[in-house]
């Protein structure tokens, strides 16, 4: 089974446009909770466009679920994630400007910083997992900065499917397959929706967490979030 953690970035976007606190984001986590979230994902950007650190603050102590926080190891991004223990840490390579995460770590370049963040943050016993593009280089490289997973990168999976080319999931399949091999656990996020998530989750084994903002909140704006859930639940079953 492969565990959906809801990544609540878009209801704070909506919160923000009017700078009041209509929707209210802890009250929609608790709510994705009893609708059968398994989990809560957070992205806390530097300019806190969308969730701000008070959310992360505001959500650790309520949430019954696994709390999932993403972002650029920064320090005051890591001091944050301390400070909150969430159950797992994502880090994301984000360039500060970027509208939205655009690539995976190059984790041969960056090893030495990844080793030194990731045995930071599971001396405090969080686990943790890094963001990647399906390179099998990249993969066996994650597994040198001592992470417990990675987060495959699934954009061009998504764009791939959207263009009824089935063949760009293969890349992942190949990548979760070596991933298990080493050890590593597999997470995988972005841009997957209704629409491409289950012939994803069919064709890349190993697959523990999905996480999944964007489109499941804009799909809720339709099929209203407690029936966009169970629908997730019963394709990633
Ligand atoms: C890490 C990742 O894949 C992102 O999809 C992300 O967490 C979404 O961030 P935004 O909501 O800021 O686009
Ligand atoms: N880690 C990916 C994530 O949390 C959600 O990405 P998206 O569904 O908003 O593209």
């Amino acid at each position: 089974m492969t565990k959906l953690s809801v990544n609540i970035n878009k209801i704070a976007t909506l919160r923000n446009a009017r700078g009041g606190d209509i929707p209210n984001v802890v009250e929609a986590a608790q709510k994705i909770e009893s609708f059968g979230g398994q989990g809560i994902t957070v992205h806390p950007r530097p300019d806190e466009r969308h969730i701000t650190y008070k959310d992360v603050r505001d959500l650790a102590p309520l949430l019954k679920t696994e709390f999932n926080i993403e972002g650029n190891p920064i320090a005051k991004f890591i001091n944050l994630v301390l400070e909150v223990k969430p159950a797992q840490v994502t880090l994301v390579p984000d360039a500060e400007d970027a509208i939205t995460s655009n690539a995976g770590w190059d984790t041969v370049k960056n090893k030495e910083f990844l080793q030194d963040v990731i045995k930071e943050f599971k001396q405090h016993g969080i686990r943790t997992s890094i963001f990647v593009d399906p390179d099998e280089e990249m993969v066996k490289a994650a597994l040198e900065t001592g992470t417990d997973r990675i987060e495959l990168y699934t954009e061009s999976y998504a764009v791939a499917y959207a263009n009824s080319d089935k063949k760009g999931v293969e890349p992942y399949n190949r990548c979760a397959e070596l991933a298990h091999t080493l050890g590593l656990g597999i997470n995988a996020g972005h841009d997957l929706s209704l629409d491409n998530i289950h012939y994803f989750q069919k064709k890349v084994p190993h697959l523990d967490e999905v996480s999944i903002g964007h489109a499941l909140i804009a799909e809720a704006l339709y099929l209203g979030l407690e029936d966009t859930i169970k629908k997730y639940r019963d394709l990633l079953n």
